[in-house]
């Protein structure tokens, strides 16, 4: 067996506020296998957020470990193992598509040509081809949110954090992006952590669906899904699909119970 992408063991985060500490994680223990899609869903303040945040080095644990690539998340962001997707696009209005997904790659010190090519390949993977020149305010929502996968995918990195990508868009684009997103995790077999407030979306993009609950944070479910690799979206009507959403819904309903 092959060590796991992202490992974490009894991890722990407790923020100091003024009104006395805030665990927004304790004990989290949990392995994420190459090839994973991991979902992460439960409700707001359930530490989803700092759990990827952990994972991509913006938040430092108080307890446990954690490791991405075997190694610590600061060794592993300077290797550049990731490419995290915020909720809202973030792309520079100043610059054209095809600028933004450069700036990752001219920080880097990739050579010109190199940019330009890989520029082009992940405008492909997303379906963007001949949108380089635009600027983000000339594309919907749901073509912004894809430049933004399409930037952090640039570099090549086997490990995508994406947190909440989809939650502001309308159902129909989601379903669309969804569909994208998992042929997209097909084709290049990577890694993801996927944030996500919907139990559809859960269901439907992951291998595995990590039930969360707050005060303080922590798992109180992991589902393996036995839905197959290749999902179209109408298996979100058949009872296989159907029972997993039930159980997440329950779990979810035990978590708020002893909140
Ligand atoms: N920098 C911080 N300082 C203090 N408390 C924080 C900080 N960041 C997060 N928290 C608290 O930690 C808890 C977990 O927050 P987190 O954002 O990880 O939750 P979440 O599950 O992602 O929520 P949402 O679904 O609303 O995005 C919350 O109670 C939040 O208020």
């Amino acid at each position: 067996m092959t060590a796991p992408v992202i490992s974490a063991q009894n991890l722990s985060l407790t923020f100091e506020t003024n009104d006395g500490p805030v665990h927004a994680l304790k004990d989290v223990t949990l392995a994420v296998e190459k090839g994973d899609f991991v979902s992460f869903i439960g409700p707001s303040g359930c530490g989803k957020t700092t759990f990827l945040r952990c994972m991509a080095d913006l938040e430092q644990p108080t307890g446990g470990e954690i490791t991405v690539n075997g190694v610590s998340p600061e060794e592993a962001r300077r290797a550049r193992a990731y490419g995290y997707v915020f909720q809202a696009a973030g792309l520079y209005p100043w610059r054209t598509i095809g600028g933004n997904i450069r700036l990752p790659l001219e920080i880097m010190g990739y050579g010109r040509s190199d940019q330009d090519a890989r520029v082009q390949r992940v405008l492909d993977l997303v379906e963007l081809a001949g949108f380089e020149k635009k600027f983000p305010w000339q594309l919907s929502g749901g073509m912004q949110q894809r430049a933004s996968i399409a930037r952090a995918l640039a570099f090549d990195a086997d490990i995508l954090l994406m947190d909440e990508p989809f939650g502001a868009l309308d159902e129909i684009v989601r379903d669309h992006l969804n569909e994208q997103l998992l042929q997209l995790w097909d084709k290049t077999n990577k890694t993801i952590c996927f944030v996500t407030h919907s139990i559809p979306e859960a269901v439907y993009l992951s291998t595995k669906i990590v039930v969360m609950s707050p005060r303080p944070g922590r798992i109180t479910d992991v589902i393996e899904s036995p839905l197959p690799r290749q999902r179209p979206l109408d298996i979100r009507d058949t009872p296989e699909f159907i029972e997993i959403a039930h159980r997440v819904r329950d779990g979810l309903r035990a978590g708020h119970g002893d909140g």
